[in-house]
């Protein structure tokens, strides 16, 4: 079953931090209409990250949006977010449910479908993909085919496309079958944060016109 805080398709917008404009940048792509924003920040600064994710997941609830934290189930617990993501390096999907209860739990699944299916039967709330193109943030990431998202629709999950995400190479995910666009490099380098999410968030309300 579809996890009911989980948003329609959309833009799932990922920060890039550390940065000092961390707050404002994120507040723009939710403006533009981001459906989903995860904290994803490598480092060690326990009480930045604290204070930062407690600062997103506000702003996240002001606009509706569903706050994620990447990799730390105690920081989500610890700032009230309703949602974690977890790679392969990250803990198991029933230690997240231990501790979460009912919130959702995104799984990274690269570009691998038996891991997919694993993970869907583990409980997980969506399934992330990718990366679909080289990608400036994660150059070494696996990469994963358009195919892949075409043969995952039958697991019944939500689908997250992740990687290299560009105007010019969005459309193709989405058709292809990705209900989440996951973006970090090009949405918060862009210079109008808020226009560029409303650029993704623009392909979504197309698809919905084109298949109603
Ligand atoms: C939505 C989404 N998909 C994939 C990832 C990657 O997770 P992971 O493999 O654990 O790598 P890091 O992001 O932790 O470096 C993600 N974060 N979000
Ligand atoms: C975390 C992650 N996992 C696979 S690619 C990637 C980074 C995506 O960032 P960008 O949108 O800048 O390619
Ligand atoms: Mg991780």
């Amino acid at each position: 079953m579809r996890h009911p805080l989980l948003p329609p398709p959309g833009l799932y917008a990922i920060t890039n931090g550390p940065r000092p404009d961390l707050i404002p940048a994120a507040a723009a792509a939710l403006r533009g209409g981001a459906a989903l924003l995860q904290y994803r920040d490598k480092t060690a600064d326990a009480p930045r990250r604290r204070e930062e994710a407690a600062a997103l997941q506000a702003l996240c609830a002001a606009h509706g949006a569903l706050f994620v934290v990447n990799d730390d189930i105690e920081l989500a617990l610890a700032c009230g977010a309703r949602a974690v993501h977890l790679g392969e390096d990250d803990g198991d999907i029933a230690a997240a449910r231990a501790r979460l209860g009912d919130a959702v739990i995104g799984v990274s699944c690269y570009d691998d479908l038996e891991r997919a299916r694993r993970l869907a039967a583990a409980g997980a709330d969506y399934l992330a993909f990718g990366a679909f193109f080289p990608s400036p943030t994660k150059p070494q990431a696996r990469r994963a085919s358009l195919d892949l998202l075409r043969d995952s629709a039958g697991l019944g999950l939500p689908r997250v496309a992740i990687g290299g995400i560009r105007p010019d190479n969005a459309a193709a995910l989405v058709a292809a079958g990705a209900d989440y666009l996951a973006v970090i490099s090009d949405l918060f380098e862009a210079p109008d944060i808020a226009a560029a999410a409303a650029a993704y968030a623009r392909l979504f309300s197309s698809a919905r016109k084109t298949s109603a």
